[in-house]
């Protein structure tokens, strides 16, 4: 389940890991619309959900109820946080509270490009090695570093199953 503040390029990694069979629908009794789709890696198949942003776990919008009851109710084996490179300590707070929900969580350090144009430097292992959770960094638009996250993500389900 790929959730995160709007705007930080979910959906565009959502159609970089889900092929053409997508389904979107209102998430029941609201106008809040949800996408499901699969991936396929190595003869397994995996769904993807695409969720509304949201800025916290307390929900105050729609939106922000409908992603938190999905990640309750679909016991999501990884959420991948999506986050912006160029905010990132305005993002952070959010992995926190997915963490204490005792959540699988990866962080997912998007917009790379942006943050190395205005000369951010990201210490991602760093941030991981704090965090206690695997962090790529993409570029979603640019197609950059969405094999790396596929590979974080089958390789931290393999380890939750095993
Ligand atoms: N430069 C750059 N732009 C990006 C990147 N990823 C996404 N974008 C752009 O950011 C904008 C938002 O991307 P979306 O995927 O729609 O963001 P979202 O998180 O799904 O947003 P909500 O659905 O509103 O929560 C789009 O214009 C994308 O093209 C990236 O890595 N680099
Ligand atoms: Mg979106």
């Amino acid at each position: 389940m790929l959730v995160g503040t709007p705007n930080v390029g979910k959906s565009v990694i959502f159609n970089l890991l889900t092929g053409s069979y997508v389904t979107v629908s209102n998430y029941p009794g609201t106008t809040v619309e949800v996408t499901r789709g699969t991936a396929k890696y190595n003869q397994q198949i995996y769904e993807v959900i695409d969720t509304p942003g949201m800025y916290s776990l307390l929900p105050i919008t729609e939106e922000e109820r409908v992603t938190r009851t999905l990640l309750l109710q679909e016991k999501p084996d990884v959420v991948v946080h999506v986050v912006d490179a160029k905010n990132l300590e305005r993002m952070l707070p959010l992995t926190l509270q997915l963490l204490e929900a005792g959540l699988p969580v990866i962080l997912a350090v998007n917009m790379m490009d942006e943050a190395d144009a205005i000369g951010r430097q990201i210490d991602l292992d760093k941030l991981s090695e704090i965090l206690g959770i695997p962090v790529v960094g993409t570029a979603a638009a640019l197609n950059r570093g969405i094999e790396q996250l596929k590979r974080a993500v089958i390789e931290y389900v393999r380890k939750r199953v095993a």
